[in-house]
């Protein structure tokens, strides 16, 4: 007697689930030519389904060399819908996506800050000059992002982190609002990397062997600081020694480095790290030594705490603040002034104001929502 292993129940009740969400409900895929959202279009179209897919186009300024992995990656777009019997159509977000993630990257790094543009791109982007343009037609948006959602006895949904630690993406998904969230479905949520690869390969999807993007996503090939570089220039100054006051080198921007950045900094006689920014005096300071305590942080306050499904009473929890499989755990409290203060209970390397710290239950299943890190 055959007999299904538990990972094939769990897969199958998975599906019936599935069926039950997107029956009867217009869907839109976002298809962007990777592995991920081409084995979405596949985990609907084994169910007889056959939603639309939508292309976001955002290339750079002018055209140059930096657009011709947006041109592959919309042929493999176009295979894969068309392999599964999918309308697929392009919409362009060009201007949304430089006036409004480049603006806010931008302002912050001005600022002494660090931005995260893929989280703003989730809320600014995909999930809303998308919806603006043409997602409001439809009831869903399903992406190939790793994250599930729940929805409780109450009938809210809650983003859930997904089983595989290293894909995780609930963190850049981490300030997208809440209807935003009510319309957002992830159909390979449940799956861990291997599984999707296994996927494409028996499909023999056109993009089965290749790599995952990194980076910034829709910038493709851009060096971060080739992004900044062309918006800001440069704005040469001194770095010094936080420790002695000694001036040991030239920065060529604030904006090009980074609290806790280690690489990169090009000076002798390292391990260098980068303490603090002094905007005003356009001054960096950095520490030296293998892992010097300046490093280090326990407890940092957020501010603009945004909440994904709704306001929780949060106290213990656990939190990221890079895009990590660690989650750490901390408590948290809420000050008076609005902002949450969060206790670590380790001390973590390279708090950096402007970063996101998402935040999630004990035991990291719901992500409660996340706060900008202030000083
Ligand atoms: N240019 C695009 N057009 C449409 N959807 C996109 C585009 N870029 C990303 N997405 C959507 O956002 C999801 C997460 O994007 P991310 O940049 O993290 O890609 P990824 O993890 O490499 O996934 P994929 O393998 O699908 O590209 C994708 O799975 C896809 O649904």
């Amino acid at each position: 007697m055959i007999t299904d292993t538990p990972r094939e129940k769990e897969l199958e009740t998975r599906d019936e689930l599935f069926l039950a969400e997107v029956k009867d409900k217009r869907v839109a895929v976002l298809l962007s030519g990777g592995v991920d959202s081409s084995v979405v279009v596949w985990e609907f179209a084994r169910l007889g389904l056959h939603p639309d897919c939508f292309y976001i186009k955002i290339g750079p300024e002018e055209k140059e060399e930096w657009d011709c992995s947006s041109e592959e990656d919309l042929e493999m777009a176009t295979a894969v819908a068309r392999k599964y019997g999918c309308k697929l159509q392009v919409i362009d977000c060009h201007q949304e996506y430089w006036n409004e993630v480049t603006r806010y990257t931008m302002d912050k790094v001005k600022a002494g800050f660090t931005p995260n543009p893929d989280v703003m791109c989730n809320r600014l982007i995909k999930f809303g000059a998308f919806d603006e343009k043409m997602g409001h037609n439809y009831d869903l948006i399903a992406t190939g992002h790793y994250a599930q959602t729940e929805t409780d006895e109450n009938g809210d949904k809650w983003l859930v982190t997904s089983p595989d630690p290293v894909k995780d993406q609930t963190d850049f998904l981490a300030q997208i609002e809440s209807w935003q969230l009510r319309k957002a479905i992830f159909p390979i949520g449940h799956h861990i990397k291997n599984e999707i690869r296994e996927i494409a390969e028996e499909e023999h999807l056109i993009n089965a062997k290749r790599k995952d993007s990194q980076g910034i996503c829709f910038l493709g090939q851009i060096n971060y600081n080739d992004y900044i570089r062309r918006y800001l220039g440069e704005k040469p100054g001194d770095v010094i020694e936080m420790e002695t006051g000694k001036r040991i080198g030239t920065h060529k921007g604030l904006w090009f480095h980074t609290i806790g950045q280690r690489k990169g900094l090009g000076f002798g006689g390292g391990p260098w790290f980068v303490i603090k920014k002094d905007v005003e005096k356009n001054i960096l300071y950095v520490s030296h030594g293998y892992d010097p305590q300046t490093a280090y942080k326990k407890d940092f306050p957020l501010q603009d705490f945004h909440f994904l499904t709704r306001e929780v009473a949060m106290q213990k929890v656990t939190f990221k603040i890079r895009h990590t499989p660690e989650y750490h755990p901390a408590t948290i409290e809420k000050l008076e002034d609005g902002r949450w203060m969060i206790h670590s209970e380790e001390a973590i390397h390279g708090v950096a104001p402007g970063q996101f710290c998402v935040v999630y239950d004990e035991n990291h299943h719901r992500c409660y929502g996340s706060g900008e890190i202030t000083v």
